[in-house]
């Protein structure tokens, strides 16, 4: 049986009187690169924190490769962490800051110095090792940042924000360079951030995080393509979400009464018995068009164009749906190309039946 490289079981933290991380479960396979991704305050870093042994679990288990982590300090943990922050000592240069947890667990120099020579070539950064840190670029401290958390060979990497201090090209060339390391080294990897774009790219899976609980952990294309719960459909990239009275519920389909129209979506209601359904659809499944007939067979709605964001490749329409006021996001690139697009104008919203999401009611 394989031993997930890290377990989260029912791990609460609480300050005071108020719950940072609740109840949280997370399993984390061998060689898996995970994010906590979610609004600031959701109990990302607590969670990294806990797994780190900086701060105490309140309850429940945490588990690496197996073993019971919560009564082991830090340094018997056998982490490897890497923060925004690049905390490297600036009276030690490059190769001494590589080196300080080797010697701190008593590796002898021969083998020191060549593992450290080893982490810096992994990094690029061979030729630095003479340096002071403080000579170094934040891109170039953050590879020896990232050397040193590698060097111990760690049975997990946990990385806290590590590129948001960098612009956005380092930032891109650091976490390309992050992901191909952590897959080369097949090493199980937690990562926090509250970048979405980042979280997506670079790892397996994404767990959600809102008020200090898991809302849903998935693969980037599953988390967009079916969003478990409202806030996820919210919180990942753009998406229209409404709500649609349940007309009829068959074990392949169902019948919805949504934005005054009826329209059969060609999958079972997620929970069983709802009298209310949320539907939820991408821009990019979208169309919009300026004459109001001849509606398509799905969902069909007017809307007050608002703003249109032009992205390069691709525009977007945001809406307001008429007369709720609820936002709808549609794509508009190709209607933008042959035709004005004027905000206050009214536009018709066409879904095909088949693209419509249903998200779970919350429980
Ligand atoms: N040492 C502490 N004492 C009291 N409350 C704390 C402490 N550390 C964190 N908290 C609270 O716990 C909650 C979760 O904080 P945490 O830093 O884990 O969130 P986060 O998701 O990492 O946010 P951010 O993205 O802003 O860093 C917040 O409400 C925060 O104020």
């Amino acid at each position: 049986m394989n031993v997930p490289g890290l377990q989260l079981a029912r791990v609460s933290k609480i300050f005071g009187s108020s719950v940072a991380v609740d109840r949280l479960d997370l399993d984390i396979a061998e060689g898996e690169f995970i994010s906590l991704l979610g609004p600031s305050g959701c109990g990302k870093t607590t969670t990294l924190m806990m797994v780190a042994g900086f701060e105490d679990v309140s309850e429940g288990s945490i588990r690496i490769r197996g073993r019971h982590v919560e009564n082991l300090a830090p340094e018997h943990r056998r982490i490897g962490m890497m923060f925004q922050a690049y905390a490297l000592f600036p009276h030690m240069n490059v190769a001494a800051n590589v080196g300080y947890g080797l010697k701190m667990r008593g590796v002898a120099k021969v083998e020191r110095e060549a593992r450290v020579k080893r982490a810096l070539a992994m990094v690029h950064m061979e030729a630095f090792a003479d340096r002071s840190p403080r000579s170094l670029s934040g891109g170039q401290q953050q590879r020896i940042a990232l050397a040193r958390a590698l060097v111990v060979e760690p049975d997990i990497l946990l990385l806290d924000e590590p590129f948001s201090a960098l612009d956005r090209e380092l930032r891109e060339e650091l976490q390309h360079e992050v992901r191909r390391l952590q897959q080369e080294l097949g090493i199980t990897t937690v990562f926090v951030t509250h970048d979405q774009e980042e979280a997506l790219l670079m790892s397996d899976r994404v767990a959600v995080m809102c008020a200090g609980r898991v809302e849903q952990c998935a693969a980037p294309a599953e988390l967009y393509a079916r969003p478990a719960t409202p806030f996820v459909a919210r919180f990942i990239g753009r998406g229209t979400l409404t709500e649609a009275a349940v007309l009829e519920a068959g074990a392949n389909h169902c019948r919805l009464s949504c934005l005054g129209r009826e329209v059969q979506v060609p999958r079972p209601l997620p929970v069983a018995a709802q009298k209310t359904a949320n539907v939820f659809f991408r821009p990019e499944d979208a169309t919009l068009r300026t004459s109001p007939e001849g509606a398509g067979a799905g969902l069909s709605f007017e809307a007050r164009l608002e703003a249109v964001y032009f992205h390069g490749a691709s525009s977007l329409a945001e809406l307001a749906i008429i007369p709720s006021g609820e936002r709808a996001f549609v794509d508009c690139t190709a209607l933008s190309r042959h035709a004005a697009l004027t905000t206050g104008e009214t536009f018709t919203v066409d879904v095909p039946a088949d693209r419509i999401h249903l998200v779970p009611l919350k429980p």
